[in-house]
């Protein structure tokens, strides 16, 4: 099932992506998350930090897995995933640092830090709920146009959309990382729930191209209509794209009671 939710505005994406999180570490305290960073999972962040002070939810054995990382920043480099994450996610939120993992971006043993990632989130269970932003060319993860189906965590090349798109998190575009870690598409689809969040113009065509165009290799976000549950949550500029809008607003408007994301 793919449920496509138009919003009023981020903030209110934020609110119902961290109800569901919260009912599911309320259900399952040792909860698998997978983290998103970029702009967009902020407001999640954000609202989660709020609902667990509110709700009084004991986050301590809640256990989380980055999507990537850059490949060569050091791990201290405030732009660093593994630092971001930290910065925006562990410590507000109040996680356990050691059940929290980036992958390795490091250059030092990168031939199998993928494999490495991919049988420590196997061994975890699995991803219960992972948390998705598309970019400009329609990449989820850093899985790039042209990534595999089939791919599992490994190292990539950004476009240099990509790199221009991510220059505001840096000095200048020439230092951006040429390359990342990211999980596979093949990995992100066996998480439980997407809960993918898009929001502005600038991310229209996108995900239009993710939720109703061909389901290609050549736009890795159209992955997602491969999957059996998720949740799409955008707000008015980001969904001006989108053909069957009117469908989307009547399905959610009509959507049945005992229904949740
Ligand atoms: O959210 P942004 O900053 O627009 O970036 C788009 C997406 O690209 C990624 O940063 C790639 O990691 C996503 O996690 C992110 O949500």
């Amino acid at each position: 099932m793919a449920e496509i939710v138009v919003v009023r505005d981020q903030d209110a994406a934020g609110e119902l992506a961290a109800g569901s999180i919260l009912d599911l570490i309320a259900a399952k305290p040792d909860a698998v998350l997978g983290l998103a960073t970029g702009s967009t999972p902020l407001v999640v962040y954000r609202a989660l930090e709020r609902g667990i002070r509110e709700r009084g939810i004991d986050v301590s054995h809640v256990r989380g897995y980055a999507l990537d990382e850059y490949v060569g920043l050091p791990a201290d480099h405030p732009e660093s995933y593994r630092a971001v994450i930290t910065r925006e996610v562990v410590e507000p939120l109040g996680l356990t640092p050691s059940l929290i993992h980036v992958p390795n971006g490091s250059l030092e043993g990168i031939e199998h830090a993928g494999a490495d990632y991919e049988k420590a989130i196997a061994q975890s269970g699995g991803v219960d709920v992972q948390l998705l932003g598309i970019g400009t060319d329609g990449h989820i993860g850093f899985n790039e146009p042209g990534s595999s189906f089939a791919s599992v965590t490994r190292v990539k090349t950004l476009t240099e959309q990509t790199r221009k798109d991510n220059a505001r998190f840096f000095a200048s575009e020439d230092d951006v990382p040429m390359h990342c870690i990211t999980q596979g598409l093949s990995t992100i689809l066996k998480a439980r729930h997407l809960l993918l969040l898009a929001f502005g113009e600038g991310k229209a065509e996108a995900l239009a191209g993710a939720v109703e165009g061909p389901v290609s290799a050549s736009n890795p976000g159209s992955a997602v209509q491969l999957h059996p549950h998720v949740t799409v949550l955008v707000d008015e500029a980001a969904a001006s794209r989108l053909r069957n809008l009117d469908y989307y607003r009547y399905a959610y408007a009509n959507k049945p009671a005992w229904q949740t994301l």
